[in-house]
């Protein structure tokens, strides 16, 4: 295959380009591109490329995620913007949700899934971001044996707590949770049951740390970086 780049004057070598079409990250972009392999957990006759949006509450999820989605072209699915649309429907779970996001604490798998899986397969793009989700390692696992796929990518936003709790003050949209006292509980349910998510997938070498400090346009900068990587990744991987 290595004569289908010989015309391109790629400032990558030989070498590097083999370790990347071994990196599980870039098979699954050529493979989400390129077949028709579907799976059990969702619809789609195509292999969505999920990337899981993490960081704590107030880091700028959402901010950066709608940015993501519209030069790059993701859907994007906010975990807690399903929750809180549910919670305002006419659905049974809709107090319970309620007083869980009040309380700062975890909505069960179960239900938070099955709004996500919903949401996956009414998308409009196989590239899916899901923002603030998974919160717990319980939360993870039963994703994983649901929707039966791991992400291919995490982005975790890191940032400072007096940062996080000045944002969230200034936001201004009427959460219910936005206030000191449920702030405080989110902070600690953040530390004590996000991040063991995020050393998982640490593990696994798929988090990508970016430092969520500075203006947006500056967090998104370094943000493009990874997947406009992923994007030249593709092109050249896949023609
Ligand atoms: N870099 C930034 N500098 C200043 N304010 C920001 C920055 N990024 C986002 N904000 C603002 O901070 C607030 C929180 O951002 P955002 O809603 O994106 O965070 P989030 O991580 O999705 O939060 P949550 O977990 O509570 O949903 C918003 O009012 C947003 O406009
Ligand atoms: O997977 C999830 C996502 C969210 N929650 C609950 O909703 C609030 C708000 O979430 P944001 O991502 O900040 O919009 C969160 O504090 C949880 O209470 C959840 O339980 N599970
Ligand atoms: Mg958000």
């Amino acid at each position: 295959m290595w004569r289908r780049f010989a015309h391109l004057s790629l400032s990558i070598s030989r070498t590097k380009l083999q370790s990347l079409v071994r990196d599980p990250t870039v098979l699954k972009l050529i493979n989400t591109f390129s077949s028709d392999a579907g799976n059990d957990g969702v619809a789609s006759s195509r292999k969505p490329f999920i990337t899981f949006v993490l960081g704590g509450p107030g880091s700028g999820k959402g901010t950066q995620c709608e940015k993501i989605a519209s030069i790059f072209g993701f859907a994007h699915l906010s975990a807690g913007e399903l929750l809180r649309e549910e919670m305002s429907s006419p659905s049974e779970n809709g107090e319970l949700i309620r007083n869980v996001i009040k309380e700062g604490k975890i909505v069960p798998s179960a239900i938070t899934i099955s709004l996500i899986k919903r949401a996956i397969n009414s998308a409009t793009s196989d590239k899916i971001l899901i923002d603030g989700f998974p919160r717990s390692e319980e939360n993870r696992i039963a994703f994983e044996k649901i929707i039966g796929v791991e992400p291919d990518l995490v982005i975790f936003f890191e940032c400072p707590e007096e940062e996080m709790v000045k944002r969230i003050l200034g936001r201004n949209q009427g959460r219910i949770d936005d206030n000191m006292e449920t702030i405080r509980k989110r902070l600690k349910v953040f530390e004590d049951l996000n991040m063991p998510v995020v050393e998982h997938y640490s593990s696994k070498g798929k988090v990508h740390k970016i430092t969520a400090t500075g203006t947006v346009d500056e967090i998104f900068e370094r943000v493009r970086q990874v997947f406009a990587s992923l994007r030249y990744l593709k092109a050249c991987l896949s023609f």
